[in-house]
């Protein structure tokens, strides 16, 4: 049985940027245990944001955990970068690479949790034969690209069948939801099996982005505590 306590992450791709460490030191204090940072390229995905320079200088502003989501072509070429960037977690597409077992084993010989990230058009069943070399399993709850998107309800069907596998194969690795995460959903997305929760406008598009993180906080520690 999972008991870990879930972990909140806010999706940078939502805060301001002209005041970014402002918006770090606000959430940090709300409660935030990690930041969720997604680098896109306009290839794997239609839009584009930052590289390892932005996460470099990033780090210098916070000791929480950096959660790099590579929504990007051939990452392979690129995680080495982001590791000494200061990347903490570093999250791959299993869409993205004709060789993601290479890559699972190469992110925890540079000594970054290893994290790969699925579709909501890609099964499951397609981490079959990676199981114990993953960390940590990405299931998007929507189209990666774009922040503000609608939550796609079958992503909870994907959590339960990856935590029922992961509890069998590899109970240490955590499952993460990205996508459309707010009070709406953020319970189910724990009942279901979920360890990590993205959230980018739910936090940072909130009138009060302090009061809606703790919210959260405490909605998933109850709704951790009901599933035990
Ligand atoms: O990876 C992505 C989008 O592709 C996310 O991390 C978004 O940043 C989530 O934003 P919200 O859906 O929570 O607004």
């Amino acid at each position: 049985m999972n008991v870990r306590r879930p972990k909140i992450a806010p999706s940078l791709l939502s805060a301001d940027f002209a005041a970014i460490a402002d918006q770090i030191a606000m959430v940090e204090a709300a409660g935030a245990d990690e930041l969720h940072l997604d680098t896109m390229d306009g290839r794997f995905v239609p839009n584009i944001t930052w590289g390892m320079k932005i996460v470099k200088d990033l780090r210098r502003l916070t000791a929480l955990p950096f959660d790099c989501h590579l929504m990007i072509v051939e990452p392979e070429r690129y995680v080495d970068a982001f590791r000494e960037a200061g990347a903490d977690v570093i999250t791959f597409h299993y869409e993205a690479t004709p060789h993601p077992h290479r890559l699972l084993r190469h992110l925890r010989e540079i000594g970054a949790k290893a994290g790969i990230a699925i579709n909501p058009g890609t099964p499951a069943a397609m981490l079959e034969d990676l199981i114990e070399e993953i960390d940590r399993v990405l299931v998007m709850s929507v189209n990666p690209g774009f922040g503000g998107q609608s939550f796609i309800e079958r992503a909870l069907v994907k959590v339960e069948e990856v935590r029922a596998v992961l509890e069998r194969r590899n109970p240490a690795c955590e499952i993460e939801v990205d996508g459309g995460i707010g009070l709406a959903n953020i319970e189910r997305a724990v009942r279901a099996g979920a360890d990590v929760l993205v959230a980018g406008n739910s936090v940072f598009a909130a009138g009060d982005p302090p009061a809606a993180l703790r919210e959260m906080r405490s909605r998933v520690d109850t709704a951790r505590a009901a599933s035990r």
